[in-house]
């Protein structure tokens, strides 16, 4: 976890165990509260910036998907990237976590550059990402998904042709925090069942809690509540900004504008691949040219995971209907 990472006052301190676990939650509320002295203009600089991000750009064709000039991402805090439909936010994540390759650009991530590293390296330096889509493999369990996981923690082949004890202790050790994070998302009712079977807001909670099996600083999540029932929705707020409290670093793409509101300390604005705005919630959200910009574009806003559905089912019951008249015919 990232409180074991770095360094801890509280571990010198007489206060003992209890103040050892609060402080990542103090340390959180000091990046928050230093957050107000932040710039409020595209590409401002942080008090304690995690991420530094500098002339990324990335085209497809004649298309620039992403030009970002400079970003500073809050340690410690919660920031969402906001922005219409195709204004970049997913090809950003990709290229900052290493999916995709940008034309040009450079990132620090704790003050290491991190632009030329493949997904998996850059999950070991402590970044990793959730997808819009959950990728949970449908035929694997629950906590087989959380195992894979931790796949890359440790070169676990060579462990288990060489040293087959440390490989067993370390197996324990990755299904010892699988079942840690199970409980925490509460997920436990479900740890032996396939990943397909879960609900879509489930399948959010799997894919959040497979990201944290590598013990991440920082965590970014990809529209983490499509497709999630307004019940589980609000569970997922506060699991976000649990990670928040466990001192962890988080950054989220989302649509729903109540959800930013809710959760954000920051908020990001992007608009045709650039960063348009910056600032808290309420500011940003404030602002006529963003309300202009997201609102605008969101007339043709694509369907939602459960309008898809709901869409699906439609079809299903005309084309099952249909065959049941043509046989009775
Ligand atoms: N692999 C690709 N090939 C061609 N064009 C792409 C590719 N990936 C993204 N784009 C284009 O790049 C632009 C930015 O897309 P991106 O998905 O990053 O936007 P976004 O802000 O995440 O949108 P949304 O909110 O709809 O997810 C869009 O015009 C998109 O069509």
């Amino acid at each position: 976890m990232p409180a074991d990472n770095e360094p801890s006052t509280a571990d010198t301190s007489e206060a003992g165990t209890v103040e050892t676990r609060r402080e990542p939650g103090e340390r959180a509320k000091a990046a928050v509260a230093a957050l107000r002295t932040a710039e409020q203009r595209p590409g401002g600089s942080k008090p304690d910036p995690i991420l530094v991000a500098d002339n990324v750009v990335r085209t497809f064709g004649g298309l620039t998907a992403v030009d970002v000039e400079h970003v500073e991402i809050q340690r410690g805090a919660i920031t969402a990237l906001i922005g219409p439909n195709g204004a970049g936010k997913t090809t950003f994540f990709n290229l900052l976590t290493g999916f995709d390759k940008p034309d040009s650009g450079l990132w620090k991530f704790n003050g290491d550059d991190i632009s030329k590293l493949a997904p998996h390296k850059v999950a070991r330096k402590g970044m990793v990402r959730t997808f819009q889509l959950t990728k949970s493999l449908a035929r694997m369990t629950v906590l087989e998904n959380l195992r894979l996981g931790a796949s890359d923690q440790k070169g676990e082949r060579l462990w288990a042709s060489i040293l087959p004890f440390l490989w067993m202790e370390q197996e324990a050790k990755v299904t010892e925090r699988a079942d840690e994070l199970l409980e925490l998302f509460n997920l436990v009712r479900v740890r032996n069942d396939y990943a397909g079977s879960l609900s879509g807001g489930q399948r959010k909670l799997l894919e959040m809690a497979r990201a944290l099996m590598v013990g991440p600083d920082m965590v970014m999540l990809d529209e983490p509540m499509a497709g999630v029932n307004p019940r589980l929705r609000q569970s997922l707020n506060e699991h976000i900004r649990g990670l928040r409290e466990q001192g962890m670093t988080v950054v989220f793409v989302e649509h729903d504008m109540d959800v930013v509101r809710d959760v954000s300390d920051w908020v990001i604005v992007m608009a045709q691949g650039q960063v348009v705005a910056e600032g808290p919630p309420d500011e940003v959200m404030a602002q006529q040219a963003v309300i202009d910009a997201y609102l605008g574009a969101h007339h043709d806003a694509p369907l939602t995971l459960e309008e898809e559905e709901q869409q699906m089912q439609e079809a299903a019951d005309v084309i099952a209907k249909e065959e049941e008249e043509e046989g009775t015919a």
